[in-house]
């Protein structure tokens, strides 16, 4: 039975602050009250601009630092002040996983497993990351790509409940992405709870149940893909040509609810309903045989409510804040 929806969320976090440096102005709010619950089995993905406050979030969750201001509850309890009972039903894949670059890739399997309760075998951890070939090679000579999939095997070895991804796949090659994203999936599959950042919006929209957009220390925007994008403008971009054809003097139609922007021939249209404008749009070129250079139009997605969060100005400290 899914008792997803009646048990406690797997995580849970209220009015989360972190504050760097000095108290005062001349410290740093990069978490400014954020709330987030992610339910068993759920896979919530953390979007946001650069800077946004995502790993200083994913620190606090995973119990490396304690809050300015809020609480956490991972399988609930406080992450960070019951480490003992948190620790070890939850695996951290940190965004530079710093072993010793001397060791082999089975060694610093073997190394970290005798740090984690209830490991499963090494050779069965690098097997799921596709390393198991490696085994044998020192972390210094990984590349890149390979040491994020070592990063994740450690993660993976105490077959941990909650899974925190910081960037799974930055620095992987497509092959290695899909490879990564098959093996969340499963893992998702088996009832892992997983928390991810990612600035790829591809992999939010392959993976997510549900995801959050930060900016400055805040959510902006949170739900399904579908949800978050409910709302945003569908887009038609196009060239006019050169003003030297029989469209010389022929203004661009009228097209009701949406918006027009031009930059110099290029024109951008932001519409509500991109059937009907497309459709005003083509019988015009039509009618006035105007060609429409580079014609693209999507619907709304993703990316355009990623940079309408972006382009949000960040809004001042509320007041009674704390430094
Ligand atoms: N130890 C620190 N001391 C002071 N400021 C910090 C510290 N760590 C992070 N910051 C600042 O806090 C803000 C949030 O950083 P954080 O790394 O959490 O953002 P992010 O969303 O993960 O960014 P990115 O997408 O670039 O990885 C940034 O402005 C960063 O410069």
């Amino acid at each position: 039975m899914d008792n997803s929806r009646t048990e406690p969320p797997v995580i849970e976090v209220t009015g989360l602050r972190r504050h760097y440096g000095p108290a005062g102005p001349a410290g740093f709010d990069a978490v400014r009250g954020l709330d987030l619950t992610v339910r068993r089995g759920e896979l919530f993905a953390l979007l946001g601009t650069n800077g946004a406050g995502k790993t200083s979030t994913m620190e606090l969750i995973e119990g490396l630092a304690a809050p300015t201001e809020g609480r956490i509850r991972v399988l609930g309890h406080d992450p960070y002040r019951e480490r003992a009972a948190v620790r070890p039903r939850i695996g951290i894949m940190l965004q530079e996983g710093g072993f010793p670059s001397e060791l082999t890739v089975a060694e610093t399997g073997r190394a970290w497993a005798g740090m984690t309760t209830d490991a499963r075998p090494v050779d069965e951890a690098l097997d799921l990351v596709g390393l198991l070939h490696r085994r044998t090679v020192r972390v210094k000579q990984l590349s890149g790509g390979e040491r994020r999939r070592l990063d994740l095997a450690l993660a993976l070895l105490g077959r941990p409940e909650v899974l925190f991804l910081d960037e799974p796949s930055t620095g992987l090659d497509p092959e290695a992405r899909a490879a990564t994203w098959r093996l969340v999936r499963e893992l998702r599959a088996e009832g892992t709870t997983v928390l991810l950042t990612t600035h790829y919006l591809e992999e939010a929209e392959e993976l997510a149940d549900r995801l959050a957009i930060m900016h400055a220390g805040r959510i902006v925007t949170e739900g399904t893909v579908a949800e978050v994008i409910a709302g945003r403008p569908s887009r038609i971009a196009f060239e006019l040509p050169e003003r030297s054809g029989p469209f010389e003097t022929v203004e661009l139609p009228a097209l009701p609810g949406a918006e027009v922007t031009a930059e110099g021939r290029r024109i951008t249209v932001r519409t509500p309903t991109l059937q009907s404008t497309l459709t005003e749009l083509l019988g015009w070129a039509a009618r006035h045989e105007v060609p429409l250079g580079a014609l693209d139009a999507r619907s709304a997605s993703l990316e355009e409510a990623f940079l309408a969060v972006a382009a949000t100005p960040s809004t001042p400290e509320p007041t009674g804040a704390v430094r």
